[in-house]
């Protein structure tokens, strides 16, 4: 039974998959104080959570079977990702749910602002039938700037547009061609700045765009410019727009979202040219449901064992490649998880080649089911598809991954090799239509080998009566061999064989098989 803590609150009827699933167990607590978040989270499998939840460093390492944290939303810079990735925890969030809501909810800030709107209402609740004080401006003809024009910042513009507003967009990635295509003038951030009368940030709270939007900035803007921050507090810098709005180099400013939250004394509230609310750009029926679903069933994805859709701190496998990619996912591990039995020393490279079809799909995904299953034979089991490169980086492992033509005659071809302070070993495997994953050389010799239960491997010298010495030992052990596999490089040179045998094969069977004549190296291993 998986079971998933839901932190923050979330829409019933989006929860609904987790809910009405079988194999979990929901807790639902949101608003939780630390010290009941540290004890809840130790027994979760699951976290999902919102913007309020600090998923801290402290959280994640409380969380000993913590698989997965959820952030139903968009934006993770309230989730540790370092902490996470180092713990293994895969990280997902629901990126499409709310962006509809939100740039909905950018207008009617844009326009409330505009218009003077709280302010007019709060008047009039007082008693007060005031018309001069709240004159305010039309949009129409006037230019938004839009930094950040990503799911939400499109959106703001095609709405920005529909108020005839001529819209200059800035984002690192946006080029000018794409400019062109989505029918926005394309600027720099101070040429966003020096020509906007709205200025609208849709970007995440990363470094890069920590206080974004400082003095200097404001210093750029028209002067009567207004802003509007419905992304993250700390894009904007408060100190400094507050200056600006006291100077007057500001006129207004629509706030959805503070550097401290909740922003309960936040003295940006107390100036009546400010419109703020409480972080509510995603807060529809249709967004929440929207987000609740989506993270719900990526958790659950996960916690049986599936990739997830929408990792942030892992690379995904793109929707189109998944189908192409999945069945190679099993070779990957077993290659990994053979050679790294196998090979003796201290580990200093993964080498992963693919070829054939292999070279056709961005190969990552593969290369860090490798890294994973080889490093649990070194590391241990905390290690997982989320925290293998760092753990590798961590220890000065080297990955190296590369696409070559030598398929040696398989339409796909997927090589390991490790290199250890004591040897490099290699091993090959391929993917045979409907027959599955199979090994096809092991260091360098023809094998053909079905990758599963109990194996051993033999390194012995090529010489007559050395197999059937090997048969006769296993049998004074009662070990029964289902397959076996001989290569060699040349007649009475060096070579291999590898058996499937029934069951496992014990420290003093193997101490044994090493002692037989002609019999270099044994190695048992269980896949
Ligand atoms: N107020 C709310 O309730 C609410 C709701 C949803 C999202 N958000 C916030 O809005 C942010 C944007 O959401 P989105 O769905 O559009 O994300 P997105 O990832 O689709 O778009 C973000 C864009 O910002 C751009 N960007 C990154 N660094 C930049 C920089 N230094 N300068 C300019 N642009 C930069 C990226 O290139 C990207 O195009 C989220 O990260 C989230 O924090 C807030
Ligand atoms: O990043 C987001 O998705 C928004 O800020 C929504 O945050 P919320 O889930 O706390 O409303």
């Amino acid at each position: 039974m998986h079971r998933v803590l839901i932190s923050d609150p979330l829409s019933e009827d989006g929860i609904k998959p987790l809910l009405e699933a079988a194999d979990t167990e929901v807790i639902q607590k949101p608003s939780m104080e630390k010290e009941e978040l540290l004890e809840e989270v130790a027994k979760a499998d699951a976290l999902i959570v919102r913007s309020q939840t600090q998923v801290t460093k402290e959280v994640l390492e409380h969380g000993v079977n913590l698989k997965i944290v959820g952030r139903a939303g968009v934006g993770v810079d309230n989730i540790d990702l370092d902490a996470a990735t180092d713990n293994g925890v895969v990280v997902v969030n629901a990126p499409d749910g709310n962006t509809i809501s939100t740039a909905e909810h950018t207008m009617a800030m844009l326009m409330s602002m505009a218009r003077n709107i709280p302010q007019a209402y709060h008047s009039l609740q007082q008693g007060n039938w005031d018309r001069k004080k709240y004159v305010g401006v039309e949009l129409k003809n006037k230019t938004l700037g839009v930094v950040g024009f990503g799911r939400i910042g499109r959106v703001v513009t095609r709405r920005a547009k529909g108020h005839r507003m001529n819209v200059i967009a800035y984002d690192p990635f946006l080029t000018r061609e794409k400019a062109e295509k989505a029918g926005v003038e394309h600027g720099t951030l101070d040429e966003v700045l020096a020509l906007a009368d709205f200025i609208t940030v849709h970007t995440p709270l990363i470094a890069a765009t920590h206080h974004l939007i400082n003095k200097d900035a404001f210093a750029k803007m028209k002067n009567g410019a207004r802003i509007l921050n419905c992304a993250r507090g700390g894009i904007i810098e408060e100190e400094a727009l507050y200056e600006a709005l006291q100077s007057g180099k500001i006129a207004g400013a629509a706030l959805d979202v503070f550097e401290e939250e909740p922003a309960i004394n936040n003295k940006l509230l107390e100036l009546p040219q400010v419109v703020s609310v409480p972080h509510l750009g995603a807060s529809t029926v249709e967004a929440q449901e929207n987000v609740a679903v989506d993270v719900s069933n990526d958790v659950m994805e996960v916690l049986r064992g599936g990739n997830a859709k929408q990792p942030v701190n892992i690379p995904s496998i793109p929707e189109e490649m998944q189908d192409k990619l999945t069945p190679y996912i099993t070779l990957s591990e077993k290659l990994g998880a053979f050679l790294g039995s196998i090979v003796r020393g201290g580990l200093n490279n993964i080498n992963v080649y693919y070829s054939g079809e292999l070279t056709d799909v961005d190969p990552t995904p593969l290369t860090r089911k490798v890294v994973k299953s080889v490093l649990q034979l070194f590391v241990g089991n905390r290690v997982n598809d989320v925290n293998s490169y760092k753990i590798a980086k961590d220890k000065g492992i080297e990955i190296n991954e590369q696409k070559t033509t030598s398929t040696k005659g398989f339409t796909n071809l997927l090589t390991v090799e490790l290199e250890t302070d004591e040897e490099t070993r290699s091993i090959a495997g391929t993917l045979l239509n409907g027959l599955g994953a199979r090994v096809v050389r092991l260091d360098g010799y023809s094998v053909d080998v079905i990758p599963e239960g109990h194996l051993i491997s033999i390194h012995h010298k090529d010489q007559p009566g050395a197999i059937g010495r090997v048969g006769s030992l296993l049998a004074e052990h009662d070990v029964n061999i289902a397959t076996m596999q001989v290569g060699r490089t040349d007649i009475g040179g060096a070579a291999i064989m590898i058996l499937t045998i029934d069951k496992e094969v014990g420290p003093e069977c193997q101490e044994h098989l090493a002692h037989v004549e002609d019999i270099n190296r044994v190695q048992y291993l269980k896949l």
